[in-house]
């Protein structure tokens, strides 16, 4: 087991390189089945969701090798089984994400139900349904979700209920291989939507219209090999331009692109941030306490669910109330009690969390809940008087690629602790 320890009161100086962003890089990986030829994805963040994400390959039977950190080669060749087991599902619930590729590739797929997280309940029902539409016949039993077709999937007009972002991935990936056009509407537009249909229509795919909220793919016969290179983190970016917000100081961040993150830019704006951008970088300066802001979270490119918690740590410390409410996910605010154990002043009032920033957080021993939670205690830890010591980092190493090498060369006082 390991820690972070965190001594607040420094500034934040300097340059940091955002990785790949881990929501379009695993969707990505698990498109590496659809073709018939290996495939090379580069800028692939060193995180444990993409380890896990290849084991899960494996476990199917494909091959991969890779070049360094960053880039693998994946042989769907060898794709010889249809089943994703509990015990890969229950530790990253993207997992669901090859339940399109195999029923398109194999005809069939058994994938263990993802059950609830952390931060809600989060249905599948939504991949299910748009399936049976494409011709599966599933059944829910034993906890896995049982899948199969009597040939190609075939196109189809889905129109979700709710905006899904894995969901869309699942149906859009499946329709690559079905037969003939598939739309679906009501699609998210998240810019990891985008980024796997680029990758798609790499390997011969006829994918049109993502990044608006109909998405129209026309089935083909097979699709081929290639190479693709992931897009950054817009949240890993979104993460440090708070942290730097909130400790004070300038920080540029390289390798990310500006026009991923404009709601979030205009809040990081609103509290006082001075912020200039290039043609893929973004610095922030702040050089005063944080004003407070107002932030309400929906689908892109609304301002994003996965950058909340990180917000709810600035405003815990900007100079009056602001407040944050959550609409997408049921349970995201566990975050809140270990702010609390900081000093935090924050009331919660249904999905809203009403913030009175204070002057100084203290140091305290906190607990990871889930990934962004696990963020925003770090942020806290950054500001916060004395000595913070944030538990169960396994959370935060599933997003964020050696977070503290990157915090301590931007000038933080963070070290990774092995526990006894
Ligand atoms: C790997 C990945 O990309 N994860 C992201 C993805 O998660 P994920 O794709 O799981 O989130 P969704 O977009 O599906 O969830 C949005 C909402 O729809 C509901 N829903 C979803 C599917 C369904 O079948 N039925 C249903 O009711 C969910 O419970 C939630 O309330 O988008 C979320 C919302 O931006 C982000 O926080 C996650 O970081
Ligand atoms: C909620 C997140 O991820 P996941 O969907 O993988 O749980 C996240 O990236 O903040």
């Amino acid at each position: 087991m390991e820690k972070f320890v965190v001594r607040g009161g420094r500034q934040l100086h300097g340059s940091v390189t955002i990785s790949g962003a881990k929501n379009a890089a695993l969707p990505i990986l698990m498109a590496a089945l659809l073709p018939q030829e290996p495939v090379t994805i580069s800028n692939v963040p060193a995180l444990q969701d993409v380890e896990t994400t290849l084991a899960l390959l494996q476990r199917l039977g494909l091959g991969y090798q890779r070049d360094d950190v960053h880039s693998v080669a994946i042989d769907p060749r060898s794709l010889n089984d249809h089943k994703a087991p509990y015990e890969l599902v229950k530790t990253m619930r993207a997992s669901v994400l090859v339940l399109g590729p195999l029923l398109a590739k194999r005809g069939k797929a058994e994938v263990s139900l993802p059950g609830g997280c952390a931060i809600g309940a989060r249905p599948v029902n939504l991949h299910i349904e748009g399936l049976r539409r494409m011709g599966a016949e599933i059944v829910v039993e034993n906890g896995y979700i049982k899948a199969a077709v009597d040939g190609r999937l075939r196109g189809a007009e889905i129109l979700l209920d709710t905006v899904s972002v894995t969901g869309t991935e699942n149906l859009m990936m499946a329709a690559t291989l079905a037969e003939g056009v598939t739309t679906i509407e009501n699609a998210a537009r998240e810019p990891e939507i985008i980024d796997l249909a680029n990758f798609l229509n790499e390997m011969g795919a006829k994918v049109s219209g993502a990044g608006t909220d109909t998405i129209r793919i026309e089935g083909v016969t097979e699709l081929h090999g290639g190479s693709y290179q992931v897009m950054s983190d817009r949240i890993e970016t979104g993460t440090f331009l708070v942290a730097a917000m909130v400790a004070g100081g300038e920080v540029r961040c390289e390798n990310t692109d500006p026009h991923a993150l404009d709601a979030v830019l205009k809040k990081l704006a609103e509290a006082g941030g001075q912020i200039s951008k290039g043609n893929d970088w973004i610095t922030l300066k702040a050089d005063a306490q944080p004003k407070p802001v107002n932030v309400i979270t929906a689908p892109h490119p609304a301002f994003p669910t996965d950058m909340q918690a990180q917000f709810t740590a600035l405003n815990s410390v900007a100079n009056g109330t602001g407040w944050i409410r959550e609409t997408i996910f049921e349970n995201r605010f566990m975050h809140v009690p270990e702010l609390r154990r900081m000093g935090a002043n924050i009331e919660l009032e249904g999905n809203t969390a009403i913030c009175h920033g204070v002057n100084r957080l203290t140091g305290a021993e906190v607990m990871c809940t889930d990934l962004r939670a696990s963020a925003s205690l770090v942020i806290a830890g950054l500001v916060a008087d004395g000595e913070t010591c944030i538990e169960q980092i396994h959370h935060i190493d599933r997003g964020y690629e050696r977070i503290e090498e990157k915090l301590r060369q931007l000038g933080a006082d963070i070290e990774r602790i092995v526990c006894q």
